[in-house]
């Protein structure tokens, strides 16, 4: 069984405005090809867990491991250069750069690691707009595109270093039925023909009945 992240006994204190224990003793573990969902009321810690879990905050008790190795208590530019090259993110707000083109938006992350040149980047871009369904929209402004549109391009933006796992605060949220369908097959294609692990925070019950496993939390605990 080929592990892409294991947390083991995590947990997260908020210092201010008072000292409160977010996370009690989260510990998970995704495996490569899983597609898992996250759901829990507003305010059990699922956003904060994800930031963690995405090497974004480094403010834990506990430790995490990201494709068998040990991230905990690497430094920043470590961090950054680990999250650019395994990990692909997706927010409720895209986040994309308005001014610039999709195509652009896409290669970003791409020229940020710095491996490979111009050219390369741009035919891998290519092929994610062709995998995303928006080749047609590749030389448009992202701030002239449509909300469905905004998030499929925020897809191909993340996955353009080939990530070994996506993770989602709530990408569907901000979207109609149609859209989060629409992205809800994105991501099963993902997991069926590429063995891409996903790892999605959700409110929408349609949407997590649909993945693998729902890990389900309340008050900061995994509760199943
Ligand atoms: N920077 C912070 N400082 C102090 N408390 C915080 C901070 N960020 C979040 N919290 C608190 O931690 C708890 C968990 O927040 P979190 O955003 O992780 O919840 P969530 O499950 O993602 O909620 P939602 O579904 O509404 O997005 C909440 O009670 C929140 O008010």
């Amino acid at each position: 069984m080929e592990l892409v992240l294991e947390a083991n006994n995590i947990d997260k204190y908020f210092k201010k405005p008072v000292l409160f224990h977010v996370l009690h003793h989260i510990s998970l573990q995704i495996k490569k090809g899983e597609f898992v969902s996250i759901m829990g009321k507003s305010g059990c810690g699922k956003s904060t867990l994800l930031y963690i879990l995405s090497t974004l905050d480094t403010a834990y008790e506990g430790k995490l491991f990201i494709n068998n190795e040990l991230v905990t208590g690497k430094n920043q530019q470590e961090l950054a250069h680990l999250r650019n090259e395994s990990i692909g993110f997706v927010f409720q707000f895209h986040y994309l750069l308005s001014e610039f083109s999709v195509l652009e938006n896409i290669m970003l992350p791409a020229k940020k690691l710095g491996i490979k040149t111009s050219e390369e980047i741009e035919h891998d871009a290519i092929l994610k707009l062709k995998m995303l369904n928006i080749e047609h929209i590749a030389q448009k402004r992202a701030s002239r595109i449509s909300g469905g549109e905004k998030q499929r391009v925020a897809i191909a933006r993340a996955l353009i270093n080939n990530p070994s796992i996506l993770m989602g605060d709530e990408p569907t949220g901000n979207l109609d039925s149609y859209n989060s369908n629409n992205i809800l097959n994105i991501f099963k294609e993902l997991k069926e023909e590429r063995g891409m692990s996903l790892l999605i925070v959700t409110h929408d019950i349609d949407f997590a009945n649909e993945t693998d496993r729902i890990i389900e939390m309340e008050d900061g605990t995994i509760i199943s």
